[in-house]
């Protein structure tokens, strides 16, 4: 086994296939294990247990799968080994911890992301060991500060706080690889493929992207990542156009009929509601319109993708998490500019009664209150919101 110097929060799809692959393949990765604590359930921590830690990545281009073994993780944990995670956080060899507990695990309660960071954190500081970078991993505008403020917030412990400003590093990043939960028919080809009978393998795309912005004062794998001073630019065009035409092609895909990213995509009206929506979104994107352009094209591409099975009802959890990062700066900006933004509308009055069933007045105005109370006396919006909501998505025939 390699020996453990990152930790992660989190264990589930994502970071099986992006921040533990990544790991696997760095130049250093021998020197890089990983000791990985699921969120909340134990099974994923059982089965990878029981083959020694390893399992089966599937890249699935349109003209067929791949199959690597990852062997990066050196250990896992379920969420209520609170021992281990105390002692692997307060080892000294211990340099990186990666996040992705979703959008919504960043609040305060003590079940949270950040509660069971500050308990790890005040392990470490007790047991004088020193710098440590914490790496968010979640689709969250400046995630690092967002986990930064929660951190300092639970922080009551006298001198923890200024501990945590002298010693840890929150790193800001952009992650991008589509990665849909596991089926039980995904298991039967990783057995009848590879001969390997895997309780735990994880399904993704060719793609993967990994911006991230950190001192990272403890070391770091060699992570073949791109590292800048800013991540903003590259998460604002990922948030708006990819993760912004997912809640659309979700919300506004199963109301017509569909089941999947591939089918919704496939949907001619729904096309044009997202190249609608991308049009609106990309005029305040800070990279060139060319470039603008071929990242759309990547993106129908990569939603289409046959070979990925992405259920919308996945991707529509959680939307007063995922709203307010996805659609709302351009919905606000549009409406500070005086203009009535059709393609950022259709997405909260697709989403609204998915959140708020009953009539369509109701659903609207329930989801100004929720996730932009700013915008519920904006009368012209609301009454386009609800003229949407009542009559735009017509089922499929
Ligand atoms: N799947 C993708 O395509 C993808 C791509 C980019 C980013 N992400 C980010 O990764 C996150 C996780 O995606 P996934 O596919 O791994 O999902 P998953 O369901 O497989 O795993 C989620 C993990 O988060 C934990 N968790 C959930 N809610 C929590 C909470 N409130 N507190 C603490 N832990 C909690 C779960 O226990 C589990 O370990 C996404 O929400 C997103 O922010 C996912
Ligand atoms: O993972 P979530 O729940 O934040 O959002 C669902 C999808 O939009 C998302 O997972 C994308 O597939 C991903 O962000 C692609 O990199």
């Amino acid at each position: 086994m390699r020996p453990v110097r990152a930790v992660h929060l989190g264990l589930g799809a994502f970071f099986r296939a992006h921040q533990a692959w990544y790991t696997d393949r760095a130049p250093d990765a021998d020197d890089w294990g990983i000791a990985a604590f699921t969120g909340r359930s134990a099974t994923l921590a059982e089965r990878l247990r029981a083959q020694d830690c390893a399992y089966t990545l599937v890249t699935r281009a349109p003209d067929g799968p791949t199959y690597e073994r990852i062997g990066s993780l050196a250990a896992v944990h379920a969420a209520s080994e609170q021992e281990a995670w105390l002692h692997h956080l307060s080892r000294p060899e211990v340099a990186v911890v990666t996040i992705t507990v979703t959008e919504a695990g960043y609040g305060t309660d003590p079940a949270g992301a950040p509660a069971r960071l500050v308990a790890g954190l005040a392990a470490r500081r007790a047991a004088g060991t020193g710098a440590l970078s914490l790496v968010p991993c979640d689709n969250l505008p400046h995630n690092g500060e967002v986990l930064r403020a929660a951190v300092r917030e639970l922080a009551t412990e006298p001198g923890l706080a200024s501990w945590i400003d002298d010693h840890v590093d929150f790193v800001t990043t952009m992650v991008d690889r589509i990665t849909p939960a596991t089926t039980d028919a995904d298991r039967a080809e990783v057995r009848e493929a590879t001969g390997f009978d895997d309780l735990a393998p994880v399904v993704t795309e060719p793609y993967s992207e990994w911006v991230l912005s950190g001192a990272f004062p403890a070391g770091r794998p060699a992570w073949d990542a791109t590292f800048v001073d800013d991540v903003a630019p590259y998460e604002q065009r990922k948030l708006w156009l990819l993760n912004g035409a997912h809640s659309l092609l979700a919300y506004a895909g199963l109301l017509r009929g569909h089941e999947t990213v591939e089918q919704a995509i496939g949907d001619p009206v729904l096309h044009g509601w997202v190249e609608e929506w991308w049009d609106e979104a990309s005029r305040r994107l800070p990279q060139d319109p060319a470039e603008t352009r071929a990242y759309r094209a990547a993106l129908l591409e990569r939603f289409a993708n046959p070979a990925i099975r992405h259920l919308l009802t996945q991707i529509a959890m959680d939307g007063p998490q995922k709203i307010p990062a996805r659609i709302l700066p351009s919905l606000r900006a549009e409406r500070a500019a005086g203009r009535l933004p059709t393609g950022s509308t259709r997405v909260l009055a697709a989403w609204a009664p998915h959140h708020t069933p009953g009539p369509a007045e109701v659903a609207i105005d329930r989801a100004l209150d929720l996730v932009a109370p700013d915008l519920r006396d904006d009368a012209e919006l609301r009454d386009a919101a609800v003229a949407l909501a009542a009559g735009g998505f017509e089922a499929r025939r």
